[in-house]
């Protein structure tokens, strides 16, 4: 499949198939999987390609064309409720003189009407819509595909800045009316998002590549309290009842201010079209400076009575158009390149760069300082063809992070450059590097002494899923490696009051050259050893991530400590039996046997053993009882009167039962409970699973 929008193509059906089959596909890995597999610029460039040709050839454009409907659709993970008022996408464009086009359209379409605009950011996120009934907040829902969306109540009502009741007449605002929605953009902050990158980073999860595709995950969970975790919030942006509430935008957005809504204080009424101009000029680089992504600045007409004049097409409103920012990209150059080791020895090259005039002050780009670029791996550099002294196209877009997009060909051979040699040793111990053939990374193999890596293990160690100690943080660790109190994480366990009350060093920001001091005072101490103390009571589990046997990560180590139930056990596992676990393959089997097979890995078990770690899962032991469930697969959902879930499980072991982790054509029977999750049920229906109640279990053992 090609994704070039301007080959030549013969034939325009051939084109408009081609292309309504991958924008398609996009739209589906983009909604529902919260993917970009390009970037929405690319995205948006194809989708005109195909609105024009659609245009030039009505006849051959297809019922589920991309250009027709809104790209998303419903999930079978939530009720799905239909929208009172369907929940559109915008028109968009990149360039100034589509506006003027827009405003002409305006202009005609009111007949001479004098107009108003309002403009607002847009705010990268997902789109919500919220109903109040009574002021209070019933139901808020995806827009799906426009029409129908996802049901996402419980995981909406953890924002904290949506109010689950309106501020009352009696508080000072105004009258509401009695049933009324409000809609806005679900995001999740910069901050929460780079969190949740580092901590998905430590358990050995894929990341996100922007802020707008981890809220799109985030308000997908199934879990309400993981999305409470990661820190969402929303802006509203529009109001819409019955009767007419507000005879214009502006007014609705100083109303909802007034009823305790979060209201972005960005949007300002433009008289005309230069107005918004200056608006979108003044934004280009001030967004930046926002806590959160945006993509573009809305542009609506004011007047309700001329919203409803306008009107729509199938897809979005004729009153409101989207000015979407490019990426920007700017010629730099590359001075130098650095290698930085990570928690796991890899080797990451990164680009260290300066503006055209080389004053060592970087590139100013969408608003930020670019000093530095990732350049990933080895074969990054030569798929860029990067030399040293090259001048180079450096791009920062919704990635966030800036990247090296190519090299300017033209200049060098006006230029002095050098090849770039990839070093063959670590920078930061001298140890010879080794690549393995499936690998792109390059290692540093000497895990026991490598200073990053010595440190990149403490750290992984207190992560939340593994020991969680958030007493201690980077800052900390690095000083109690810097006076050599500590070097494995089994060395924590030997700190004292004494040891710890007192040190001191200051930090300076590699980036921004700020310092900062830490000590540690006597509250700090104590929070310190407390969180010690209280990481002796994480499960097993928690341990077996945290001591870091590479490809264990959270799941994985999860599902080892609930088969294997103690470390003896694991520690003794072969190979084969290993690889008997469900869902555990043969790559992680190996790693976990090397592991063990090594004495001094044994030795560091023994001493986290000593200082107090849980080594045993500590659930009811299965005594076998019958084979009467034998060959069945079994899951349940929601509580039971007659036995915990704890008890439940294991019953279905002792009698031979298989317990599956979700619903899948597999699953045999769904022993539903009391308030049993709708997505289970409701899955189970559309499978076929034959659905039994606790009673009807018990009668199956006979
Ligand atoms: N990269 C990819 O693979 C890929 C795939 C599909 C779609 N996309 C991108 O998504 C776009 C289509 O998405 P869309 O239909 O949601 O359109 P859109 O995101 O361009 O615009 C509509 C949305 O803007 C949001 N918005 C933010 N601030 C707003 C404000 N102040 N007022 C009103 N709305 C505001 C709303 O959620 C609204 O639904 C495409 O044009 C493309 O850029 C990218
Ligand atoms: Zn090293």
């Amino acid at each position: 499949m090609t994704k070039l929008p301007n080959e030549p193509m013969h034939n325009p059906a051939d084109r408009i198939t081609e292309l309504t089959d991958l924008l398609n596909y996009f739209n589906h890995r983009y909604y529902q999987d919260s993917v970009s597999e390009v970037s929405d610029y690319e995205f948006d460039i194809l989708l005109q390609e195909l609105t024009d040709l659609e245009s030039r050839h009505p006849d051959l454009r297809r019922d589920d064309s991309p250009t027709l409907r809104v790209g998303g659709s419903i999930t079978k993970n939530f009720a799905t409720v239909y929208h009172r008022y369907p929940m559109l996408s915008l028109g968009n464009t990149y360039n100034e003189q589509d506006l003027r086009d827009f405003d002409e359209r305006v202009r005609k379409g009111l007949y001479g009407e004098a107009y108003e605009y309002v403009c607002e950011l847009k705010f990268d996120g997902i789109s919500l819509s919220m109903t109040y009934e009574n002021g209070v907040l019933k139901r808020a829902v995806t827009r799906g595909d426009g029409t129908r969306g996802d049901d996402i109540t419980g995981n909406v009502r953890t924002i904290k800045t949506l109010p689950l009741k309106i501020r009352s007449e009696e508080q000072g605002a105004g009258a509401f009316p009695a049933v009324f929605e409000v809609r806005g953009e679900g995001f999740m902050p910069i901050s929460s998002f780079e969190k949740l990158n580092k901590d998905l980073e430590a358990a050995d999860e894929p990341t996100y590549a922007n802020p707008r595709n981890a809220a799109s995950g985030a308000f997908k969970l199934q879990d309400s309290a993981e999305s409470a975790r990661r820190g969402l919030d929303c802006y509203l942006y529009a109001f819409m009842s019955d009767e007419v509430f507000f005879e214009t935008h502006e007014q609705s957005l100083l109303t909802l201010k007034q009823w305790g809504f979060n209201v972005s204080p960005s949007w300002r009424k433009c008289a005309d079209m230069d107005e918004v101009l200056a608006y979108i000029h003044e934004w280009e680089t001030k967004r930046h400076t926002l806590p959160l992504a945006t993509d573009g600045i809305v542009i609506k007409i004011n007047s309700i009575a001329q919203q409803r004049e306008l009107g729509f097409t199938a897809k979005s409103p004729r009153w409101a158009i989207a000015f979407k920012y490019k990426a920007e990209n700017k010629a730099g150059v590359l001075k130098s390149v650095s290698y930085q080791v990570g928690r796991t020895g890899a080797l990451t090259p990164v680009a260290n760069l300066d503006n055209l005039n080389e004053d060592g002050k970087g590139l100013q780009l969408s608003g930020t300082r670019v000093k530095r670029a990732s350049l990933h791996n080895a074969n990054e550099i030569e798929r860029l063809d990067l030399r040293i002294n090259d001048v180079v196209f450096v791009e920062k877009g919704g990635e966030i992070i800036p990247k090296i997009t190519g090299i300017d060909a033209e200049q060098r051979p006006e230029r002095l450059t050098f090849s770039i040699t990839y070093p063959t040793r670590c920078p930061e111990c001298g140890t010879e590097l080794v690549r393995k053939e499936t690998e792109a990374n390059h290692y540093c193999p000497n895990e026991r002494g490598c200073p990053p890596q010595l440190r990149g293990k403490v750290e992984h160690f207190i992560h939340r899923k593994a020991l969680n100690i958030d007493s201690l943080g980077e800052g900390k660790i690095e000083l109690l490696f810097d006076k050599n109190l500590v070097q494995t994480p089994a060395d924590l366990y030997d700190l004292t009051y004494e040891k710890l009350f007192g040190l001191e060093k200051v930090i300076t920001d590699e980036e921004t050259g700020k310092t900062k001091k830490i000590g540690f005072k006597e509250k700090t101490v104590e929070n310190i050893l407390k969180g010690l103390e209280q990481s002796k009571l994480a499960p097993f589990k928690q341990v077996l991530f945290g001591i870091g046997i590479r490809f264990v990560g959270a799941t994985v180590a999860e599902k080892l400590a609930a088969y294997f139930r103690n470390i003896d056990a694991l520690m003794a596992a072969d190979y084969a039996s290993l690889c008997n676990v469900p869902e555990i393959g043969g790559k992680i089997a190996q790693s976990v046997v090397d592991y063990f097979a090594d004495a001094e890995n044994r030795n560091y078990i023994e001493r986290l053993r000593a200082a107090g770690l849980q080594f045993e899962t500590d659930t009811i032991p299965v005594v076998a009882e019958s084979n009467a469930l034998e060959g069945k697969s079994f899951l349940y959902t929601g509580t039971f009167a007659g036995m915990t879930r704890e008890e439940l499980e294991a019953k279905i072991e002792a009698n031979g039962g298989k317990l599956l982790s979700g619903v899948s054509a597999k699953l045999n029977y769904l022993i539903v409970g009391e308030k049993p999750g709708a997505s289970k049920l409701d899955k189970a229906n559309r499978l076929n699973v034959k659905l039994i109640s606790e009673e009807e279990f018990l009668g199956m053992l006979g």
